[in-house]
């Protein structure tokens, strides 16, 4: 039987998924359409596959799977560009919408552009836990790093110069450190002048991308924590850049970025 699944490519400073509204369209097995689909020469080209569906406890649901097919619990990009989605779609009217993912219920605030679509997303992305210093050991030359969690878990490296980092060859290596048994996101990280970070990434299940909200939220809690920044910052990465404040007040870290839309399509899937 032959399929038409509608989709939607959307990105958030240049990290770029393929949204699937999962309530028209019902996909069995997302973690092998995503690898499918996001090869760029066969497929759509992506950094993944983002399903937005239903949920009992919160306005919209989100699940996101990495190009690798792994499912992730938590995706910041994908749930700024979500917000824009289900706005600009018509699924709501509420500029104030809530999320739910496997790391919790987040509370998205949509930013309406001049022409009435959403611009912009703040998220409330929680607490960040765990956070510590690691030892890599030796052989990465790198030693030690920042791990911090923002529902999913992140390695931060301050170095003097990002764009110095041989990203492809030390990213992979460190994704699969012997210390994070579950593979972890990698950032890079430079302090600039001004309250900015620039960020490069390593993202567990999709390698090099050209941004990372989650990863953008634990370079500024790492870099606010070692004394290197005050609580916000704007961190400035491949695609673009997002502004984040770590609140004192309530311990949040709200993250807020651009969401754009790239171009709707429809991909046929043949099932037995
Ligand atoms: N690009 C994302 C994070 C996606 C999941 C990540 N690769 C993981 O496996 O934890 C973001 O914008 O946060």
């Amino acid at each position: 039987m032959t399929q038409k699944i509608r989709f939607t490519k959307m990105h958030g400073a240049g990290n770029d998924y393929i949204y699937v509204d999962a309530t028209r369209n019902p996909l069995q097995n997302p973690g092998e359409l995503s690898v499918a689909w996001s090869r760029p020469h066969t497929g759509i080209g992506s950094d993944g596959l983002v399903l937005i569906g239903r949920s009992d406890v919160a306005d919209f649901s989100m699940r996101i799977f990495n190009a690798d097919g792994s499912e992730a619990r938590m995706c910041g990009n994908a749930s700024r560009c979500i917000g824009k989605y289900v706005y600009d779609e018509g699924l709501t009217n509420r500029t104030t919408v809530t999320l739910d993912t496997l790391s919790g219920i987040k509370t998205l605030v949509l930013h309406p552009g001049p022409d009435g679509r959403i611009a912009t997303v703040t998220v409330d992305m929680g607490a960040p836990r765990d956070l510590r210093t690691v030892d890599l050991g030796d052989g990465y030359g790198f030693r030690h790093g920042q791990f911090v969690s923002m529902g999913n878990p992140h390695l931060v490296l301050f170095v003097p110069d990002v764009e110095a980092v041989d990203l492809a060859a030390i990213g992979p290596r460190l994704e699969r450190h012997p210390q994070f048994p579950g593979g972890i996101n990698v950032e890079f990280a430079q302090i600039l002048s001004g309250g900015r970070i620039r960020m490069r990434v390593w993202e567990r299940g999709s390698g090099i991308t050209q941004a990372c909200g989650t990863g953008a939220c634990a370079t500024a809690v790492a870099a606010s924590l070692v004394r290197l920044t005050e609580r916000t910052a704007t961190v400035v990465m491949d695609g673009g850049e997002v502004t984040i404040e770590w609140r004192e007040s309530d311990g949040h870290v709200y993250m807020t970025g651009g969401a754009v839309k790239v171009f709707d399509g429809e991909i046929e899937l043949t099932t037995e």
